[in-house]
């Protein structure tokens, strides 16, 4: 049996709505994403096991990784054996994190390597995204490719092998934090504007520009003090409990940056110390999540989606 771990994941990444993204990895070294065995076995089987497990429809066609499978055996390998796949779910639905993302990324992951048929990494992003758009009520890459490539990806359809990895600062810590509550990625969409002004526009190019080209020659301060979301965080604070109120507040405990992982409701904030980070995730634990809420002190993840080892 073989194992695939996606790690979680922050679309937008603040200053570039639907085009950054990046993976995370806490710290402490636990697993913050989803895992997806596939062995050899008489029939197909799908069984979704984890603490988030429960969240999910127990029948197996309404579960994006069985869909996966399903899909991969009639329209990528026909002559594929039986497989029994297992998805090991570790993060919430709805949260911010890329979850659906984890699920597709590492199902495709763990198909494309037991049927040996060797997708290109282009043609495996169009299937991940494919399916991230069944749920997300958009086609968006900024889960997908940083969950499947790791690290920070500037990402789009236009762009070749759809995403182009970010140079970015080692040093800083982000700060998660899962407040215990949903919030649908498609109704967090459906709040957005439908229309920017060419001014609001052209200033949304400029910014996620020039904090690429920053952050790519090193200028990691400068990028930095250009993170700004014009895009999405005015309509959907309101939808985030306690957001407005984070924000705020953490400046004054180290915080450079305070602003909404994904769709929300994660948030996460940037630190340079891990003094600044510690004291930052205390208040969020105090002020921001419930008890089904989770906070992370993390860098990035530069791995990616991979096989984990010594999995029995
Ligand atoms: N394996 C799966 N993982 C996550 N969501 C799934 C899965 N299978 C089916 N779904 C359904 O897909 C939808 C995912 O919606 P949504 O995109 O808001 O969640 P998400 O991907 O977990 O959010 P986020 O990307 O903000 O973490 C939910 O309605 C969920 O029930
Ligand atoms: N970029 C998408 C999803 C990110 O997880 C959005 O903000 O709706």
């Amino acid at each position: 049996m073989k194992t695939f771990y996606a790690p979680a994941s922050m679309g937008n990444f603040c200053v570039g709505f639907d085009a950054l993204g990046a993976a995370l990895q806490p710290i402490d070294g636990s697993l913050l994403g989803d895992q997806v065995s596939v062995e050899a076995a008489e029939r197909d089987s799908f069984s979704c096991i984890g603490p988030y497990a429960d969240k999910l429809s127990s029948i197996p066609e309404d579960n994006l990784a069985y869909q996966c499978l399903l899909h991969f055996k009639q329209h990528v390998a026909p002559s594929m054996p039986a497989v029994a796949m297992t998805l090991h779910k570790g993060l919430p639905v709805g949260s911010g994190l890329g979850s659906s993302a984890c699920s597709v990324v590492a199902a495709f992951a763990a198909l494309n390597d037991f049927a040996g048929t060797q997708l290109s990494q282009s043609q495996l992003i169009e299937l991940m995204a494919d399916f991230e758009a069944k749920v997300s009520g958009a086609r968006h890459y900024d889960n997908i490719t940083p969950c499947y490539l790791g690290g920070l990806q500037l990402t789009a359809e236009c762009i070749a092998d759809k995403a182009i990895s970010v140079a970015h600062d080692e040093s800083w810590f982000y700060v998660i934090a899962y407040p215990g509550f949903a919030l649908n990625t498609a109704k967090a969409r459906q709040a957005l504007p439908q229309q920017f002004s060419l001014h609001d526009t052209v200033e949304f190019a400029q910014r996620l520009s020039g904090f690429c080209l920053l952050m790519q020659s090193g200028q990691f301060d400068k990028a930095l003090a250009m993170m700004q979301d014009s895009i999405a965080e005015a309509a959907r604070a309101p939808l985030i409990a306690g957001f407005s109120e984070a924000k705020k507040a953490l400046p004054d405990l180290g915080a450079e940056l305070v602003s909404i992982s994904g769709a929300g409701p994660t948030l996460f904030a940037i630190c340079k110390s891990e003094q600044q980070a510690n004291a930052v995730q205390q208040w969020l634990q105090q002020n921001y999540i419930n008890e089904a809420g989770f906070s992370h002190i993390c860098r990035l993840d530069t791995l990616g989606t991979r096989e984990l080892k010594d999995q029995k």
